[in-house]
């Protein structure tokens, strides 16, 4: 679709999509290319959507299905087997716009456990839905169920024999717990939204629910933030809500460097030489830099009054403005 005809395009906005396949430092070198592959394949397809004009929604949603589908990846057709050697998987997905979200877990025998994640999200009134309840409506809606051994890879026979051989339980072992997929985006609307899909954790206890569906551990959208989708151990992820903590420390912070960004402008075109420069010490100036903004300072006090006023007061609404805040 031609942005310049599209009503859905914003043109000021150039959409983005990040997409991870769990623990990057990690891979062996014989998977990586193919690895490489498989992440290039997703977010290059996520990003067709986003500059087609789809949503955030949709190109997270695209994206993380590639991931599920292709057999390298620890979601979907690649999942962990739990103790009894099955496949259960957990998936989660948020629209930054609206705080809308959609969650399932311990789902068997469907190819694209994201998929029904969104479903839940847009067709019924709960976000999360766990098991039993969720092959039913998966049933309902029209997921095709497919055999168990679809989801099951040679690879993943392997590891489950050799984690109940060397250690018998789940554990926090990061070089085991690798391969979860996940992708946030920004689309030509300004909106978020995150996807995130996982087989969980190798010979996990049956019933286990790590912390891919839960909003705000396996990750979170909100489009006066960011958004975030997370990998790693999922029992230390749920302890601190990590998604959600990180999105909080980023908001807070830049509500911090605004307003001392702001303090540095009023004291620009308001205060005298020595407060301004008591402002910019926040931001660590080197001494080029401090040389640099007097010189700015004595070219602003050249200005009349309500010139200074002026500028002032736009570039505090700027500052203000829904894009910056
Ligand atoms: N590889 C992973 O990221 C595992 C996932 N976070 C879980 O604990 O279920």
């Amino acid at each position: 679709m031609n942005p310049d005809v599209n009503p859905d395009v914003n043109p000021d906005v150039n959409p983005v999509i990040v997409v991870h396949g769990g623990g990057a430092s990690k891979i062996s070198k014989d998977r990586k290319e193919r690895v490489r592959q498989g992440i290039m394949k997703a977010a290059q397809a996520g990003y067709k959507i986003l500059t087609e004009g789809g949503s955030a929604v949709d190109a997270v949603e695209g994206a993380v299905t590639i991931l599920e589908d292709h057999p390298e990846f620890n979601a979907g057709c690649g999942s962990v087997l739990n103790a009894n050697g099955d496949v259960e998987m957990d998936a989660s997905i948020m629209n930054g716009k609206d705080l809308s979200a959609g969650a399932v877990s311990a789902v068997r025998c469907i190819a694209n456990p994201i998929k029904l994640a969104r479903l839940v999200m847009e067709k019924t009134t709960h976000c999360f839905l766990t098991d039993q309840g969720a092959a039913k409506f998966a049933a309902a809606m029209g997921v095709p169920t497919i055999p168990k051994e679809q989801l099951v890879t040679e690879r993943n026979i392997k590891r489950l024999e050799k984690e109940k051989h060397e250690k018998g339980a789940p554990n926090s072992d990061c070089q085991k717990n690798l391969g979860t997929v996940g992708a946030v985006a920004l689309d030509c609307k300004g909106n978020v939204a995150y996807a995130t899909s996982t087989g969980g954790i190798v010979n996990k206890m049956v019933g286990r629910v790590g912390d891919t569906p839960c909003i705000g551990s396996g990750g979170y959208a909100d489009n006066d933030i960011g958004a975030i989708s997370t990998t790693g151990h999922g029992e230390s992820i749920l302890k601190v809500n990590l998604a959600r903590l990180t999105l909080f420390q980023v908001e807070q912070a830049s509500a911090e460097i605004c307003q001392n960004f702001l303090n540095v402008i009023k004291a620009l075109f308001l205060d005298t030489p020595s407060s301004y420069q008591a402002a910019l010490e926040f931001f660590n100036p080197d001494a080029d830099m401090k040389d640099a903004m007097i010189q700015l300072k004595s070219l602003v006090d050249t200005l009349p009054s309500n010139t200074t006023e002026n500028i002032l007061k736009f570039t505090e609404a700027v500052i203000k403005s829904p894009e910056c805040a």
